[in-house]
């Protein structure tokens, strides 16, 4: 039985619940979210396509028993005037939905999309008295996604033989770990058969994957779609794949995004990779921005 709450069923949530259902990802599924009429509707439409699928919806106390709470409230028009627009409302949510999380017990693990994401995902964690290790976010996930597709377009190999991982906050300061970067094995200041990558063209490419998204269509919620799916297949498979999440990470005194690998329990073994010491001072650099979004948050909230 695999058991999945969606808190926040905007563009996101209700994307993602359809993309659960098609691909069979979920065996009871409840929706909750602010807004009782787009609730409703949403089961609604999700029941007539999938007329089987249990879909409860405004069921807080599937809070208990769920293997994993996806976060995704937010409001998409603040974001869009302000990258960190969300930060004041989306830290009212949290703490306004403390209480009933907290007495709902939460077992499983929470798996947070919303904005600004690193900040807030410390911000659950604290608010709902959960375990570090129980609570992480997308982070940079999709961000790395993207550098491995600009590499992809320039060097022309397959996506599955480049690694690497983005680090720190998302939507805000990327590290992009070029240490952590190969191509068939091998480091990408060697030629890749023959071509030489620019490291700051790849960079730039990436941004604007990402750039192209958001003037086209406003939001990212595809990508982002697509990756909380394969999150979730790891944590569900406990499988130990590894992905640049925000989690809580002791070398940085708090969240951050990190390359872990994921299992059952949520957050497994951090992958230490040996980064070059600008690297890591860049992510220090990262992890004292988002200490200082959730001291604003935590303002919000006193
Ligand atoms: N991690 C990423 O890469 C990424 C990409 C896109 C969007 N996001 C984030 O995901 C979140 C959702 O985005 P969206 O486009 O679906 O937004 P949206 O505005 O379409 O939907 C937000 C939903 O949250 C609900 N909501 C708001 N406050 C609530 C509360 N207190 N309790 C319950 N429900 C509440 C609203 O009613 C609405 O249905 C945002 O924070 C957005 O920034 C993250």
């Amino acid at each position: 039985m695999r058991e999945i709450v969606i808190i926040g069923v905007g563009q996101v949530g209700s994307a993602l619940a359809a993309q659960l259902l098609a691909t069979h990802q979920v065996d009871r599924l409840t929706l909750l979210d602010e807004n009782d009429e787009r609730v409703v509707g949403l089961q609604n439409d999700l029941q007539a396509g999938w007329p089987t699928a249990e879909i409860k919806t405004q069921d807080w106390s599937s809070l208990h028993t769920a293997d994993v709470i996806i976060t995704a409230f937010g409001n998409q028009q603040q974001l869009q005037e302000n990258r960190f627009g969300e930060l004041t409302v989306n830290a009212r949510a949290v703490h306004q939905m403390a209480k009933q999380v907290r007495e709902a017990d939460p077992q499983g693990i929470v798996l947070n999309l919303a904005n600004p994401n690193e900040a807030l995902t410390a911000l659950i964690q604290q608010e709902w008295l959960l375990a570090p290790k129980q609570v992480i976010g997308l982070g940079t996930v999709v961000d790395t996604a993207r550098l491995k597709l600009a590499i992809q377009n320039a060097s022309q190999q397959n996506v599955h033989s480049i690694e690497g991982y983005v680090y720190g906050q998302h939507d805000g300061n990327l590290v992009t770990a070029w240490s952590t970067v190969r191509v068939n094995g091998q480091t990408i200041d060697q030629p890749i058969y023959g071509k030489k990558l620019d490291d700051h063209e790849l960079t730039v490419q990436a941004k604007l994957n990402g750039f192209y998204a958001l003037r086209g269509l406003g939001s990212d919620w595809n990508a982002v779609v697509a990756w909380t799916l394969r999150v979730l297949q790891a944590i569900f498979t406990n499988s130990n794949a590894t992905f640049s999440l925000a989690v809580n990470q002791p070398q940085f005194d708090g969240y951050v995004s990190y390359p872990v690998q994921l299992n059952r329990q949520g957050v497994g073994n951090y992958v230490l990779l040996p980064l070059y010491p600008l690297e890591t001072e860049q992510i220090k650099v990262a992890a004292n921005a988002i200490q200082q979004q959730l001291a604003a948050m935590q303002n919000v909230l006193n």
